[in-house]
């Protein structure tokens, strides 16, 4: 049982190749504010994105999702592969039938994606409608199993409801409802937990890696909170302006960071819990740059105490060193520490 879960988690249900997001600043010039990453996500499994604000996590998702800003934005990947089938050459409207479907996305900000003069009933149930083929009543009661799948109490009651009357929690859950109405085998949530309390954002974690683990899909969970990485990932790729720098199992990376920055975002946890504090990084001096300053060497060198003058040429890819756990870009990697 355990190899059959081992090997259903091994299966790709996500890959990307080489995805750039290309940001116009002016007619001629581009800047990458997301260089070329790599990745997958496997079948019920779950990859967190972490990074400091402006690594290029939610860019990233946002261009996997095609909702990223086409006019001052542009994508470029060599694969998007979900499922078996190649995103990238789809037209936007055969894009929009996978979006809610196959993927669907749960963002930050419940408010900004509820509509707040319908109630939850009616945009679960046109969402549920959108991708199913189902009766009005059908798609009713399909709203009530959803509401109770998200472990809302008296959740028939909450059906004439509208969101700003829910508590943050609340709406965060009917979010989630409303992400899995199509039924998809993706989920790519950004930032879900950030704006509510602490109480209330463990709580969603919980549910989001019940939910996980009931339904089977997979999910790429971006964030800035290194304990909701840890409660919630397999897997971690860590982002440096623009490019993943480390990613592994997220016991590894954790335990043993070969990546100074991985080391340092691990450092910068404040009083043992694991926050960036604000999304600044305390322990590393210096700020990230802004992809139109990137160094041409390692966006990090300027920030790292073991930058030699090798790291000025050019950006390190990300390798697998013989007996490292985890993969990272870097010239000059922390060692293993022997067990
Ligand atoms: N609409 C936009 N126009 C111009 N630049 C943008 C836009 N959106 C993002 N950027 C830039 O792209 C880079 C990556 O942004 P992105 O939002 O993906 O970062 P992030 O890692 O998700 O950060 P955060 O944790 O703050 O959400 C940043 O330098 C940001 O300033």
């Amino acid at each position: 049982m355990k190899a059959m879960q081992e090997q259903e988690q091994g299966a790709a249900l996500l890959d990307v190749r080489k995805l750039s997001v290309l940001i116009k600043q002016s007619s001629r010039q581009k800047v990458r504010a997301v260089d070329a990453v790599s990745f997958s996500v496997g079948v019920g499994e779950t990859l967190a994105l972490v990074g400091e604000s402006g690594a290029g996590k939610s860019l990233t998702a946002m261009a996997i999702m095609r909702l990223h800003k086409a006019q001052s934005m542009g994508v470029e990947a060599d694969s998007i592969r979900l499922d078996g089938q190649e995103l990238s050459t789809l037209s936007d409207r055969e894009i929009r039938k996978i979006r809610g479907s196959t993927m669907a996305m749960i963002f930050q900000d419940p408010l900004s994606s509820l509509n707040p003069v319908l109630t939850v009933e009616r945009q679960l149930v046109e969402a549920i409608r959108l991708h199913n083929d189902m009766s009005a009543a059908a798609a009713r009661q399909r709203a009530l199993e959803l509401l109770d799948m998200v472990r809302i109490p008296a959740a028939k009651s909450r059906l004439g409801e509208y969101s700003h009357r829910l508590s943050g929690g609340m709406r965060q859950r009917v979010m989630i409802a409303m992400a899995l109405a199509g039924n998809p085998k993706l989920i790519l949530a950004d930032e879900p937990t950030t704006a509510l309390d602490v109480t209330i954002s463990a709580q969603i974690l919980d549910l989001l890696r019940e939910l996980q683990t009931e339904l089977g899909v997979g999910m790429l969970f971006i964030t800035h909170d290194l304990h909701a990485v840890r409660s919630i990932a397999h897997r971690v790729a860590v982002m440096y302006s623009g490019r993943i720098v480390e990613t592994g199992n997220v016991e590894d990376v954790f335990s043993r960071p070969h990546h100074p920055y991985t080391e340092g975002l691990l450092a910068a946890r404040p009083h043992g819990s694991f926050s960036l504090d604000g999304h600044k990084l305390r322990e590393i001096p210096g700020t990230v740059p802004s992809p139109a300053d990137r160094p041409a060497g390692c966006a990090f060198g300027p920030r790292c105490n073991r930058s030699q003058p090798d790291c000025e040429s050019q950006p390190p890819s990300l390798r697998n060193e013989t007996g490292a756990r985890t993969s990272f870009a870097c010239y000059h990697p922390l060692k293993e520490v022997p067990a």
